[in-house]
């Protein structure tokens, strides 16, 4: 479904050049569970940049459903995030003056999606995050957990291909970073596929597939590894 080949990603800081990203390949399948570990400024953001259309490779390729994404301009990229791609962000990145129904109908704005057909959907997606009770709250009389809950539910509703989550219990205490997880791999049991940035080495056990990076270069690994 993805296949990231041979992708060089470098960033100039005045005479120096950062490699971020060294000769990587990796592909992700319909279906999976990935855990991408490494420690700071390792690369991990800019791989999921990379593959979440946020950002372009200086070399190499990425092709999502047999489509090179690398070149894709402004406006196909913005088409590919919103219909492909849903993000999750350690900080929620809710926004506060909207309650929980409009913030996860927010991206079927951005795609035209009809009114009614926005809010039956948006409906759906709180239902799967376990939220119906909360719709009408907004993020400040939320939880951290049933914040993270909306900010799912947000990007699920344009049925993603892939669910990117960037440090998703990252902000979040104990109990609710486990319902989090929870809910991720009972997400994942439904068919998302799911990848996923972390620092907790027992979260990344629990993933079915386990990529690491270090100085931009992945290798993917097992769980006895780690
Ligand atoms: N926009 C940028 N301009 C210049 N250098 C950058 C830029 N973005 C990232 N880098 C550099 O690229 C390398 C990889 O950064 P990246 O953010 O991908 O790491 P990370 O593994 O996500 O780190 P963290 O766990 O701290 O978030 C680092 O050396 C970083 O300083």
């Amino acid at each position: 479904m993805i296949e990231v080949r041979k992708v060089n990603k470098t960033y100039s800081m005045g005479k120096e050049i950062v490699k971020a990203l060294d000769d990587v390949s990796l592909r992700i399948n319909a279906g999976d569970f990935v855990a991408i570990v490494g420690p700071s400024g390792s690369g991990k953001s800019t791989l999921m940049n990379l593959i979440g259309g946020l950002d372009t490779p200086t070399e190499g390729q990425i092709f999502v459903d047999g489509k090179d994404i690398s070149h894709y301009k402004d406006k196909e990229m913005s088409k590919y995030r919103n219909e492909k791609i849903g993000f999750v962000f350690q900080s929620f990145n809710l926004e506060n003056t909207l309650t929980a129904l409009e913030n996860v109908m927010m991206p079927l704005i951005f795609a035209g999606v009809k009114e009614k057909t926005r809010k039956e959907k948006a409906l759906k997606a709180l239902e799967l995050v376990d939220l119906m009770d909360k719709t009408k709250n907004r993020p400040m009389e939320m939880s951290g957990g049933q914040r993270q809950r909306v900010s799912i539910a947000r990007a699920l509703v344009n049925d993603p291909h892939i669910v990117f989550a960037d440090e998703p219990t990252g902000n979040l205490d104990s109990k609710n970073g486990k319902a989090i997880m929870e809910l991720l791999h009972e997400l994942n049991k439904k068919g998302y596929t799911i990848v996923m940035v972390t620092h907790n080495m027992e979260q990344a056990k629990q993933a079915a597939r386990i990529v690491s990076i270090c100085d931009g270069r992945t290798r993917e690994v097992n769980r006895d590894e780690i």
